[in-house]
């Protein structure tokens, strides 16, 4: 639907959006044998908006595609061999790319403990992505995700197509737990909170605002600002050394994905936050930051400011900004000391 819909305008276009929006929407899973590859490629085969799902891992794809195909929904499902020509077939013609390949935390190790095994792995994929799938959506769920982010769009650019519109940091887990746990709190529907949380996704980069939400009573609770900003840490360490939350980053992924294909089949106001290439901190030198952000046909449509917001979160924020910041900084020059081949 990508490149077909592309080419239509004006009225054909609304005309193809109502008729039939289920055409060749082709999304495809870097990382797809792995502890969130899996269910994540379970909940896209559900998604009818999916009609093409690649899934590639550096082992067992075409496995994890067997099972999942048998699945009675509409798309087709194929499992891509690990080699060049098999990554770079699992991207062609991508709408979106998910990118959850790389290894997870055990316990007492931080985000940015994974940056070494992680940034080859996501340049590598980066650049598989800029040769064969330069116009996708870019959804990067890899950890460290304040400087793996910084990395794709360094090797998009180094190869001449990088387009901030279309480069995503993925935060869903982030605001899916700030809404749960403000609802166990206040005995609501966690359908019914949705909470703001912008900055980045690791520890103090993850600011939750809850003066915009309908509790800003919360705003100074302290133990539900640790729960919000360290939640990966008590998945971690729940699991006891066998990984990091999986399921529920599944399903913030597999949420994501939905928010940017409804967008882009023409649904108006859909607003995620995201970790993305933003004005918002440029002047203090930081190029990526995460706040709401409507989605579009174009992938970024517009990004939100971050509104008005309490002294203390505004501290918050000021913490937020000294840690991404070098955080960015860590993954760009990565990039430019290991361009790799
Ligand atoms: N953004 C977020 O909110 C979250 C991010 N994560 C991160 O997601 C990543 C994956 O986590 P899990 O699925 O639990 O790990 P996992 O180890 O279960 O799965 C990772 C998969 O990546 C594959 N892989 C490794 N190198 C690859 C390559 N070059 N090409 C293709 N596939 C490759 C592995 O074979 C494996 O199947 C971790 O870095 C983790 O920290 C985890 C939870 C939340
Ligand atoms: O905590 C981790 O390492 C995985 C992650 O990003 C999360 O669960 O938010």
């Amino acid at each position: 639907m990508f490149a077909a819909r592309r080419a239509l305008t004006g009225a054909a276009q609304s005309r193809a959006f109502s008729a039939s929006t289920r055409d060749l929407s082709k999304v495809t899973v870097l990382g797809a044998a792995g502890g969130i590859g899996q269910p994540l490629s379970l909940l896209l085969k559900l998604n009818p908006r999916v009609t093409d799902l690649a899934l590639y891992d550096i082992r067992m794809a075409p496995g994890v595609a067997a099972d999942i195909s048998h699945i009675n929904t509409k798309s087709k499902v194929t499992g891509y061999d690990p080699t060049p020509s098999g990554l770079a077939a699992a991207l062609k013609g991508a709408e979106i790319v998910l990118i959850p390949a790389g290894v997870p935390r055990k316990p007492g190790m931080t985000r940015d403990d994974l940056f070494n095994t992680n940034a080859s792995i996501v340049r590598d994929l980066a650049k598989a992505a800029a040769e064969s799938a330069p116009d996708a959506n870019i959804l990067v769920i890899s950890n460290p995700v304040n400087s793996t982010v910084p990395i794709v769009a360094e090797i998009f650019k180094g190869k001449g197509v990088y387009n901030p519109k279309r480069l995503f940091g993925v935060t869903t887990l982030d605001v899916v737990r700030a809404s749960r746990f403000v609802s166990e709190i206040k005995k609501t529907d966690p359908k019914d909170e949705n909470i703001t949380v912008v900055g980045g996704h690791s520890g103090v980069t993850i600011v939750p605002l809850f003066s915009q939400s309908s509790h800003p009573d919360l705003v100074g609770n302290a133990e539900l600002l640790n729960r919000v900003q360290f939640g990966g840490d008590e998945v971690v360490k729940a699991k006891d050394g066998a990984g990091s939350a999986t399921l529920s980053m599944a399903m913030a992924g597999a949420r994501f994905a939905e928010s940017l294909l409804r967008a882009a089949q023409g649904e108006k106001g859909v607003v995620e936050p995201t970790f993305v290439d933003s004005p918002l901190f440029k002047d203090q030198g930081v190029e990526f930051f995460a706040s709401k952000v409507e989605l579009g046909p174009s992938g970024v449509e517009k990004i939100h400011e971050i509104g008005k917001i309490t002294a203390e979160e505004q501290k918050l924020v000021d913490a937020c900004i000294a840690d991404l910041k070098k955080n960015i900084e860590k993954g760009v020059a990565f990039v430019a000391q290991n361009p790799g081949k």
